[in-house]
């Protein structure tokens, strides 16, 4: 008799798929979580079906048995499909991508968990830690973990805490009740251009098969109304939803329309969870009972029982795409799943990706239209201010017009946004003296003064030091001067020009939580904020009817870069925020600084008419071979040791394949040569869109040893080029 066997993809880096006998009385199946014997370790995998993926010939008496099945339910086949499409795509482990799925193995453990809170005696010895930690707990319940993280202490003074009895263990279970949103609570009435794109899509979720939207729509022209619907459909038809946005922190209002829309709130996901909450969402959304989940994009490997219809709200958005760990596109994930799960997939947004115009115009996405803004609000009036002709005060970053207009707005008891890119006081601290720019030591890169917290951050590896009082170089006193705007300088300028203005900054720095971005959307409709400040936090889904001035205080920022994207960016960036003016009855104004008006996207943003702009963009896209129309792949290789990085760029470059339509740009070191401490080489793959791209990838990096401690990550589709 033959021994059944399974192949095990095993978390453990390097080995791959692996193939165990599977013990008498067990029942396997593809996707079924399993622990097995390595050496003399036991380590966890899943079992894969063995016909997709290359194992080890051993002969079959050899094989090590199966250790156990673990009571987790098994990947679904749609979502294995998924897994192997990441891992071609990006060039990743199959589980590095698997990881996802199963983000902890915290979920391999018990049903219950025990949870702490206060409410115990106050303990005998009241140090200023536990002191601290325990008035930013408050009545905050969590593990260990999650107290340790929100109190900001080491989890020592939090066990101390429990061990005096003043945090008390309480058990939960992972298997909550969860609400169920309502389709037809509070259905809306759509406008006729709403109520067809509704339509639509609504027909397809119940229809069912793969179907992929592209829902474009005017600023304000009510696409959450429409694409509720599509979720509305799913729900009618007994499956689950998602939507993903791009900014977990930013969904409060958003929260509060679904529920008035359904009846309650839908399950969020996103990495702020405390770890009984990831684990309830979880088996929720395994299991069905979860019916609609809100997340971030790594909500897209949840194992989902039924998923109808996923929406990728504000499609466009670069933050879609993750740079750490598997380099992924959440926006292109999610159309391979809903294809792999025979589903709907809406990409809502004011500027779509010409990516993704690219594939509505082939015809390989349904193109919606919301051409207008929702009851009848008007479309906000565009104009760019001349920098040159109209420069601001030395020392100042308003330039005069700008100056009238927000005046002339706050006189008349309106709102202003002033919009800047732009975190902190200063992106530069230079010394007067000997000419010293203060650098980080871990990174390439300038520190940014933070005027209000008094300290330098490096705003790539978070590094902070308290600012100096003397140049660090030179060592003289009083001699360091702020050079350039952050969004502080400017609420320091709105201060002195209009002392009596209520302002609110907002950043990643000041609008830091759910609950944050919650009482500043309550302050501005209550009109107890006159003048917002932002950087691309305020860019997005607010809606704020008495809002009718946007300033842009520096359009041409992200234009400086030049990489393939900075035109599209800065226009979709602009006309984003330029969206937020005249929401409600009175019509809005945006004023555009810049040093380039006749630049073709200052046009076409004062135009209001992206057409001419995208298809010129389209066409150098096109030109060059660049995406959508060729691929990309950027190759980046750190280490600790420059000299080890450069040598193994060198034998990668030196390694790269010959072949028509694919040429290899570097090594180079990167414009960021140093992050976070390591060493940084880049190289830059481009081919034709006939050439199997990951192929030739993963067989030219198979075939370069590097050494231990040399990193190698392929970034397929690349949007950062630094
Ligand atoms: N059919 C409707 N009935 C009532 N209110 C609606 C309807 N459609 C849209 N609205 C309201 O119009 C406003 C704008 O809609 P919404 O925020 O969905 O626009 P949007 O297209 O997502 O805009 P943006 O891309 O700028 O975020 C919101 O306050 C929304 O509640
Ligand atoms: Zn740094």
């Amino acid at each position: 008799m033959t021994t059944a066997s399974v192949r095990v993809v095993v978390f453990q880096h390097g080995l791959g798929a692996l193939d165990y006998a599977v013990p008498p009385g067990l029942d396997l199946g593809p996707g079924d979580a399993v622990t097995v014997p390595l050496g003399p370790r036991t380590i966890t995998g899943v079992v894969w079906d063995a016909g997709r993926l290359h194992g080890r010939d051993v002969e079959p008496k050899r094989l090590r048995p199966v250790a156990a099945r673990l009571d987790l339910p098994p990947i679904a086949e749609p979502l294995r499909r998924l897994c192997e499409w990441v891992a071609d795509y990006y060039v990743a482990p199959l589980a590095g991508v698997i990881r996802m799925v199963w983000p902890s193995v915290a979920f391999l453990g018990d049903r219950e968990t025990t949870e702490y809170r206060a409410g115990g005696d106050a303990p005998t010895r009241l140090t200023p830690e536990r002191a601290r930690a325990l008035e930013k707990l408050a009545d905050r319940q969590g593990s260990v973990r999650d107290l340790t993280r929100i109190a900001g202490v080491s989890d020592a003074v939090i066990r101390g805490l429990v061990k005096a009895g003043t945090l008390l263990p309480v058990v939960v279970g992972a298997d909550r009740p969860i609400a169920v949103p309502d389709p037809g609570f509070a259905p809306p009435l759509l406008e006729a251009a709403q109520a067809a794109a509704a339509g639509s899509i609504a027909d397809a979720v119940t229809a069912g098969g793969f179907a992929p939207f592209l829902l474009e729509g005017v600023t304000g022209s009510g696409k959450t109304e429409v694409y509720f619907e599509a979720v509305a459909a799913a729900l009618r038809s007994g499956g689950q939803a998602l939507v993903l946005v791009p900014e977990i922190a930013l969904t409060a209002p958003w929260l509060a329309r679904f529920a008035a829309r359904f009846g309650c709130a839908p399950v969020s996901w996103h990495s702020d969870l405390k770890a009984s909450e990831r684990r309830a969402a979880w088996s929720a959304i395994a299991d069905g009972r979860a019916r609609v989940v809100v997340g971030a994009r790594s909500a897209l490997f949840l194992p989902f029982k039924d998923l109808r219809v996923t929406i990728v709200d504000e499609a466009h958005e670069t933050s879609f795409k993750q740079e750490e760990g598997v380099h992924y596109h959440a926006r292109d994930v999610a159309v391979m799943r809903a294809r792999e799960e025979a589903a709907t997939v809406v990409l809502a947004t004011a500027t779509p990706a010409i990516e993704t115009q690219v594939q509505a115009a082939r015809g390989t996405y349904r193109h919606l239209l919301l051409p207008a803004r929702f009851g009848g609000a008007r479309m906000p009036d565009i104009a760019a201010v001349d920098l040159r002709r109209f420069p601001p005060a030395r020392g100042h970053w308003l330039s005069p017009p700008l100056v009238a207009a927000v005046t002339a707005t706050l006189e008349k008891g309106e709102q202003a946004l002033l919009f800047l890119n732009r975190r902190g006081y200063a992106p530069l601290t230079l010394c007067r003296t000997c000419g010293e720019r203060i650098q980080c030591p871990n990174c390439t890169a300038w520190m940014v003064e933070h005027r209000l917290s008094r300290r330098l951050a490096c705003h790539h590896c978070g590094h902070v030091t308290p600012v100096p009082p003397a140049c660090p170089a030179c060592g003289d006193a009083d001699s360091l001067v702020a050079c350039g705007p952050g969004v502080e300088r400017i609420a320091e300028e709105v201060g002195r020009l209009w002392p009596a203005a209520h302002v609110a900054l907002v950043t990643s720095d000041t609008i830091n939580s759910p609950a944050r971005a919650a009482a500043l959307v309550a302050a501005v409709e209550a009109r107890e904020i006159d003048v917002l400040i932002g950087t691309q936090m305020v860019t997005k889904g607010y809606h704020f009817p008495e809002l009718t001035l946007v300033g842009v205080v520096d359009a041409d920022l992200g234009l400086s870069g030049g990489d393939l994207r900075a035109g599209e960016r800065t226009f979709q960036q602009v006309a984003q925020v330029a969206g937020r003016a005249g929401r409600g009855a009175k019509p809005g104004r945006v004023l555009i600084q810049t040093h380039q008006p006749q630049a073709r996207v200052m046009q076409a943003l004062v135009a209001g008419d992206p057409r001419a702009f995208y298809a010129a963009e389209t066409e150098t896209r096109r030109d060059l071979g660049l995406p959508p129309f060729g691929r990309l792949a950027a190759i980046i290789v750190s280490s600790e040791d420059a000299g080890a990085a450069l040598a193994a760029a060198r034998a990668i470059g030196a390694a790269a394949p010959a072949a028509e339509g694919l040429s290899v740009l570097g090594p180079a070191a990167a414009p960021l040569a140093m992050l976070r401490g390591r060493h940084r080489q880049r190289l830059l793959v481009q081919a034709t869109r006939t050439l199997a791209l990951q192929r030739i990838l993963r067989d030219w990096l198979g075939s370069v040893p590097v050494p231990g401690n040399v990193r190698v990550v392929v970034d397929v589709d690349p949007y950062s080029f630094v």
